[in-house]
């Protein structure tokens, strides 16, 4: 390894030229060496100013170009499963964006390569471990400060959400930032999955069920509730109050700048994921970025991301009708921690 691990990011749409800008600016100790996007124009906008990148179409290609060390993959969920197979097949190191692979079959198999080779290799974009409000929600219900845990309140918007958004991606592409941050703030499987639906709000587009309503149990028997609202209009809203038997505890509530003009005040409200998680993102890539030097791979595993999988699968086929829908999970091998750690 040079002195600057060299990454090659696959994918450069909003995510990836958010993580090149990251690793080109922000983060210590790597530099982007390649990138891939079908779209090459995309990916030589992101690049622009920084020297010696290797830009191509094909994903697999950048793999395989001089110092790639190590992947980052921020293209599409879809084509998650073909670029981490890649990487081990190269024994590449990888932070892979959300979800790692949507369908849980696919998970699975992404799964049984890594334990196949033994060791973990991969990282997966839960970048909420790195929010310092959920690091500290996560040091009190790990200190019992709250109690025996009894129930997660969560509040998911986004302003609008992308043309191409489906209904089902409400469930497995922004609710799996709950599913994987319940799995670790509780330390516990989830177990069952209703989603409900109210009527759509007339601001989501013709046929998008937006807002849903999804509860999640858990194997300890506490539940957790998520209030999905993709084109809510008004702002990126974030919040989590943790329930215990003795104490509660709320984060999420305050994130822009208070403004007081013209005689009034007003608080300012982040508009997007990039300005609301901007630190625990770059926590996060450093974190990576830094185990990686070490020869070490931390953060969220692929277990983490099949769980994730899983769990929003069943939510899938709930929000279609079939109500209550168990979540059944495949043997975890034994080189993944449990849930929380
Ligand atoms: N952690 C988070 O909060 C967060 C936020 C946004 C997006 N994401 C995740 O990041 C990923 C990308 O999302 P986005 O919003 O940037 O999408 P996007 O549509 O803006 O960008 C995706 C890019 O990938 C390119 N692409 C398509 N197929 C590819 C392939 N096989 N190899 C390489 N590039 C390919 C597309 O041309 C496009 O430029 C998704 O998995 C998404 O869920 C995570
Ligand atoms: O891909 C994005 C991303 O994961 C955001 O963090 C989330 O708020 C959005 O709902 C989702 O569409």
């Amino acid at each position: 390894m040079g002195d600057l691990l060299g990454v090659a990011v696959l994918g450069a749409g909003h995510m990836g030229a958010d993580h090149i800008r990251r690793l080109d600016q922000a983060v210590s100790g790597a530099r982007v060496v390649a990138v891939a996007d079908p779209e090459t124009e995309r990916a030589e906008e992101a690049v622009a100013g920084i020297e010696g990148v290797v830009v191509h179409r094909e994903a697999l290609a950048v793999l395989d170009a001089p110092g790639v060390e190590a992947v980052l993959i921020a293209s599409p969920g879809p084509a998650h499963e073909e670029a981490l197979l890649a990487a081990f097949a190269r024994g590449l190191p990888v932070l892979c964006e959300k979800p790692m692979v949507p369908d849980p079959a696919g998970a699975l198999r992404v799964v049984e390569a890594e334990a196949r080779l033994g060791r973990r290799l991969a990282q997966i974009g839960f970048m909420r471990r790195y929010d310092a409000e959920y690091r500290r929600l996560k040091s009190l219900l790990d200190a019992g400060a709250l109690g025996r845990p009894l129930m997660l309140h969560c509040t998911h918007r986004n302003v609008s959400s992308p043309p191409y958004f489906t209904s089902d991606r409400l469930v497995d592409s922004s609710v799996s930032h709950e599913i994987d941050a319940a799995r670790w703030l509780l330390g516990q499987e989830l177990t069952a999955v209703t989603v409900i639906r109210p009527a759509p709000s007339s601001a989501a587009p013709e046929g998008l069920w937006d807002p849903q309503f999804v509860v999640f149990e858990t194997e300890q028997g506490a539940l957790v509730d998520v209030e999905v609202f993709v084109n809510c209009g008004f702002g990126y809203q974030v919040r989590c109050e943790a329930v215990g038997e003795t104490g509660s505890a709320r984060i999420g509530e305050e994130h822009g700048v208070a403004v007081t003009a013209a005689g009034g005040s007003r608080l300012e409200v982040p508009q997007d994921y990039l300005v609301r998680f901007a630190d625990a993102y770059d926590r996060e890539v450093q974190a990576w970025v830094d185990a990686t030097r070490r020869g070490e791979v931390t953060g969220p595993s692929v277990w983490d991301g099949y769980a994730a999988s899983a769990v929003a699968e069943a939510g899938v086929r709930s929000l279609h009708g079939a109500g209550r829908v168990t979540v059944d999970l495949a043997e975890r091998p034994a080189l993944y921690a449990e849930p929380g750690s």
